[in-house]
Formats: C-alpha cells, structure tokens, sequence
C-alpha cells in the first residue's frame, strides 16, 4: 500500500476537517488522535474519502504509515499539549522528520520550540473555522522557507482561493505566521466587539428585535460591510429558539469567552509600544462580560439606559469607520513587529491572504491588498482610498459615540476608535503635560519646540 503524504495528529473540531479537506484533494493522510474511538469513528464516517485516509492507533503505526522525509500537523490545543505531543512523538521521527503546528500557539513558543527540537518544524496559523478547514482556510505560515517548500503543495491545494489565488503564504521566519494569526484574530476580537456595540444600541437604544437586527446586517453585507463577520451575525440574529419560539440571541449568555490570541495581541502590543487601542478595548470588553455576577448587582444599583435618537444608516456608516481605524491598527502592528523580530512581513501578501477563508475575510480586505500594493509603508488611515472614507464616516462615528454615551449604553471599542482618530490627527497632543510633569517630579528631562534641545529641564530642577 501507497505511504501516506502527511500525517495530522488531533481529531478535534479542526484537525478532523483539516484531515477530510486534505484527502479531498487528492492527498493520503495518516491521522492519529489521543482517544483512538474518536480516530474510528473519523475514519467510520469519513465516506468516500476514507480511501486516502489511513487512520492508525498508535504513535508508532502513524509514523510507519507516512512517506519520508515526513510532515506531521498538529492540530491540538496551544500550549502544555503542544509539548506533551511532540515530546511523545519526537522518539518515532527521523532526523529530517518535520512537525508542524497549525493550532493558535503564541509565537513566542513556536521560537522556543523552533530552537529547542532539533529538527524541521513549521508554525502555521490557520483560520476559517470547521467550515475554512474542511474546504479551505487561509494559512499564514512561519519558518524556513525550505521547510515550507516541502509541504506548500499541500498547503495550496487545501486552502482558500480568492480569484484563484490561494490564501496560503509563509510570512517570514520562525514565529511569524502564528504571530500573524494571533493579530487577525485581535483584529476578529475588534471587528465581533464594534458589530456587538451596534447590536446593542439597535436592541436597546432602538428596541430593535434581533430579526430586525439580522435583516439589517443582511442588507449590509450587500454594502461596503460586507464581510464574514456580519454574515455570521445576521445568522445569529436571525436564528430562532425553539424552546421559547423567541430568538436565539436573547437566551444567549452574554459572556464571551476567549482562548487567549487576543489578549496576546494586546500584550505583544505594548512590548511593541504600538497603539491598537480598539483591539485592546475588544479584549477589554470580554473581560468585563465575564463579570455577569457583579454587572448584575451594579445594575441594580446605578442600572439604566435612555433610548437614543439615531438612524440605522449612521450605525451603518460608523461600523464602517470603526472597522477601518481597527485593521490601520492591526496593520500598524504587523509592520512595528516586522521590524522588531526582523520578519519581512509584508502587508500586501498578508491582506491577499485574508480575502478568503479566514473569520476576518471581508470585501474591504481588497481594498486594503491593493493599498498596501501602492504603498507598502503607508498607514491605512492615510492610503487615498480609506482616507476619502474615513472622511465621509467619522462624522457618523462620533455622532454614534455622543449618542450612546449621552443615553449611557456602552461602546468601548467604537469610544477607542474615535479617540484613536482624534488622537492621530492631533499635531500638537497634550503629551508636552506629561513631560512637563515628569520632569518636575523625576528630572527626566524634554526637548523645547524652539530650539529642538533635548535634555532640557524646568525651574524646579534648580531647587
Ligand atoms: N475551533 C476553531 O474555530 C479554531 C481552532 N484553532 C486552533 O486549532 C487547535 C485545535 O482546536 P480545535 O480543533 O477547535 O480543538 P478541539 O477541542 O475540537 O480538539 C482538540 C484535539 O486535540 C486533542 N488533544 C487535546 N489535548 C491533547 C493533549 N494533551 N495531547 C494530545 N492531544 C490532545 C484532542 O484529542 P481527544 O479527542 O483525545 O480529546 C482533540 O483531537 C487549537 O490550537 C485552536 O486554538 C484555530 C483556528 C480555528
Ligand atoms: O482562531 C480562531 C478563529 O480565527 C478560533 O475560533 C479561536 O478560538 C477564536 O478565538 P477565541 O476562542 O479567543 O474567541
């Protein structure tokens, strides 16, 4: 019997779908996964396909079934199961063996991992959901180029294509593709968190029924918003529950969890010292609804929200500017990162690899491709073409913003956004305060406007 081409351990959400994804395209895998009834049952109720799929026991079995120098994908949770597996696998392998690490892991372990195994390994972010891998997620890879040239085949064969292009790059060396997906996902965080915001004014600014919400992210995803995410949204809203013939959304706890990539973003932000204060805000956010017990009892005590006079098409264009000042950001980042960890990440190959298959696909995302295609340094706040946009919509955001606050509903992330806007387009800030203030308690010195001499201090540093 043929070896198989790769091999994929982690029969989970992911890792099952990669698996089928991969044997449609005409590729054997070998696949082995923790608890062995799940390996059956995959193999069970694989159909047609299972004519590629070689599904095996044991560590051992697996090996022995795929063809050297070998390539095996993890597809596990981040972190402590990352190492236990490899170490568990490590003894099987040849020298030229690869593994590969396609589950969100921080970038910082794929270095580690990278130095510490003393062989070939990949760290690939992939996204899409179960619906992306199973018939074609956006990957964005990190290592040896040579290393990625061994597997790229498979790669592009399984992944999203935009106009025939597949979204399947390697962004640089080492950490940079899981360092690329934990910013999309930040980016993911800010994009649910904005669209949630104006949810919220709809359902309780407007009273807005979720039906009525979905029909109007529907009829959005027709316009410049039109994107994965309001997809998925207008989905939510519109679903029914049949237990109280209400909508879903309103039985639905109102407390997002998280796995950890976007509170990554943010840390790895401040390391950077770049600003993504909407990101940051999103993560925020989920932090804050984690906290149901004490919102419950504060809304008892300062509970309360007037309703709000403001129309869907002004939600509409604010979502919009809200959304752009999130991606500059996310964009801004990459390229700090690009800088610091000596990647040759490139903004251009990154927004062509997010217009398909990935949770942050959006019509926009061409847009963006083709900005950064002009001009690679360039903020997007300041590419032409999102710059004539922000124009038009930050009117809307601010009146959202003014609005939302003036009736006491919460928007965090559209707040950030709009300050972030305000900020940036400050040529004189009030940070000359801030140094002023630390001077005066700390001697640690300013630079005068004037003359431009640095050091300087006040007449306090005289007494
Ligand atoms: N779900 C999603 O939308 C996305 C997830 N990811 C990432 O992909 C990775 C996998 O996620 P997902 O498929 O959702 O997770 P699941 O929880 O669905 O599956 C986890 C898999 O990992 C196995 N596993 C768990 N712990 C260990 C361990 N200590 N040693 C060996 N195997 C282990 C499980 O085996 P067993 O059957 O024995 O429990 C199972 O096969 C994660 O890093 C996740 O962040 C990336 C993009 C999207
Ligand atoms: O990577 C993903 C999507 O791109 C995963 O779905 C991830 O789990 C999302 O993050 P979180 O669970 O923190 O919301």
């Amino acid at each position: 019997m043929a070896k198989a081409d790769i091999g994929l351990i982690g029969l989970g959400t992911m890792g099952s779908a990669l698996a089928l994804n991969i044997a449609e395209k005409g590729f054997k895998v070998a696949v082995w996964n923790r608890t062995t009834a799940t390996t059956h049952e995959f193999a069970r109720e694989a159909g047609a396909l299972a004519a590629n799929i070689v599904a095996t026991e044991t560590l051992e079995d697996l090996v022995a079934a795929i063809d050297g120098p070998r390539a095996i994908i993890l597809m596990v949770p981040a972190g402590a199961p990352v190492d236990q597996q490899i170490a568990a696998l490590d003894p099987h392998l040849d020298p030229d063996d690869m593994v590969i690490d396609a589950g969100n892991a921080n970038f910082r372990d794929t270095i580690r991992r990278m130095t510490e195994l003393s062989r070939p390994f990949l760290g690939i972010g992939v996204s899409g959901g179960e619906d992306g891998a199973r018939h074609g997620p956006a990957i964005m890879g990190g290592g040896d180029p040579a290393h990625w040239a061994r597997v790229e085949p498979i790669l592009i064969a399984i992944a999203a294509k935009f106009e025939g292009s597949p979204c399947a790059n390697l962004m640089g060396e080492n950490g940079a593709g899981h360092f690329v997906k934990a910013v999309h996902n930040g980016i993911e965080y800010a994009d649910m968190q904005l669209i949630a915001e104006v949810y919220g004014i709809m359902r309780d600014g407007l009273s807005m029924a979720a039906p009525e919400i979905g029909k109007r992210f529907l009829q959005w995803d027709e316009g410049r918003l039109s994107s994965y995410l309001i997809e998925t949204s207008a989905a939510v809203a519109c679903a029914h529950d049949e237990a109280t013939d209400g909508p879903l959304l309103d039985v639905i706890v109102d407390a997002a969890g998280q796995k950890g990539t976007g509170r990554w973003t943010a840390i790895e932000a401040q390391h950077l010292g770049t600003p993504i204060p909407v990101i940051e805000a999103a993560v925020a956010a989920r932090n804050m609804s984690a906290q149901r017990p004490l919102r419950a009892d504060l809304a008892e005590r300062f509970g309360g929200v007037d309703t709000l006079d403001i129309s869907v098409e002004t939600l509409e264009a604010a979502l919009t500017c809200g959304k752009i000042l999130c991606y500059a950001q996310g964009f801004d980042m990459l390229r700090a990162a690009a800088v610091a960890f000596e990647w040759s990440l490139k903004p251009e190959v990154i927004a062509r690899n997010w217009r398909a298959g990935c949770i942050i696909r959006s019509a926009m995302l061409d847009d963006m491709a083709a900005a950064f295609e002009a001009a690679p340094e360039t903020t997007l706040m300041a590419a032409p073409y999102f710059a004539d946009i922000l124009t038009e919509t930050i009117g809307a955001l601010r009146a959202t913003v003014i609005a939302a606050n003036g009736a006491g509903l919460p928007v965090p992330a559209m707040s950030a956004a709009l300050a972030y806007f305000d900020t940036m387009r400050q040529a004189r800030g009030t940070a000359n305060m801030i140094q002023g203030q630390r001077d005066y308690f700390g001697l640690h010195g300013f630079v005068r406007v004037d003359s431009g001499a640095m050091d300087q201090h006040g007449p306090w540093a005289d007494d």
